[in-house]
């Protein structure tokens, strides 16, 4: 498999929810959905344990639905699960979930040898991504000597390396500094890729195109950011 250069602004992958629900030992998790995503970046927000996570891990196919189904670009992840992989990059909020080899750079290029990419053009694949996220003096790093924020942004760096067309971000600045923060918003602003964000950061979402509020495994609200954020605000005060 090759992997073709993305498109400075590449076409916002269609995720399509057709009465898809998760139930966990017999209890609702994410109650029967219909929904159909088609905005470039999306985010979203909701209280503690009202089901964002496993809504966003429904989109890779790391949870398939209890019933019904979830398409990602025409790929329905219960049946497709290697092809939605590649297609959807999934950052965790810890990147000590994600990053597995001792070497920042070593740990980017272990996905690319798998994809089949000629090994002569991995070096330059990995260095242009990190130069990308403005980590490039990190390449030689140990993985385990990073700072938190470091960790973060190499962790995307290796989701990012792969060329997904949507990345799912699952909290990504809740361990983050005000600086890394920024960082990682710049990041997501920039990207070519469509981008779902799961967060708390409000500020993070209110320059996206859609905004869902999760509320006991529903979509309770479903918005531009504005109306999505004071509808939230208003609920939790
Ligand atoms: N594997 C699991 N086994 C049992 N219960 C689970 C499992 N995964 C999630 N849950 C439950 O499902 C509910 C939703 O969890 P989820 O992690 O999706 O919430 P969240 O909105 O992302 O929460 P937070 O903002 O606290 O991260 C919670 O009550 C959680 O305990």
């Amino acid at each position: 498999m090759r992997h073709p250069d993305p498109p400075a602004s590449a076409a916002a992958v269609t995720v399509e929810l057709d009465r898809a629900s998760v139930e966990i030992d017999g209890r609702t998790i994410i109650a029967p959905t219909t929904l159909t995503l088609t905005e470039r970046r999306i985010g979203i927000i909701g209280a503690n344990g009202s089901g964002k996570s496993t809504f966003a891990r429904l989109l890779n196919g790391l949870i398939v639905p209890s019933s019904g189904t979830v398409r990602v670009g025409g790929l329905d992840t219960a049946k497709e699960a290697a092809r939605v992989r590649r297609m959807v990059g999934f950052v965790f909020q810890n990147p000590d979930n994600q990053i597995v080899f001792p070497i920042v750079a070593e740990d980017m290029a272990f996905g690319l040898k798998n994809s089949g990419l000629p090994k002569a053009e991995i070096p330059a694949r990995v260095a242009a991504e990190l130069s990308r996220l403005g980590i490039g003096h990190l390449a030689e790093r140990a993985s385990h000597s990073l700072s938190g924020g470091e960790k973060q942004l190499a962790a995307l760096a290796a989701v990012l390396v792969m060329r997904p067309r949507l990345v799912v971000f699952d909290e990504p600045t809740t361990l983050l500094d005000l600086r890394n923060r920024n960082r990682i918003r710049a990041v997501i602003d920039a990207l070519a890729e469509s981008a779902l964000v799961v967060t708390h950061d409000l500020d993070l979402v209110q320059s996206f195109e859609r905004v869902l509020v999760i509320e006991d495994g529903r979509i309770a609200a479903d918005d531009a950011p504005a109306a999505a954020i004071a509808w939230y605000r208003e609920r939790a005060a």
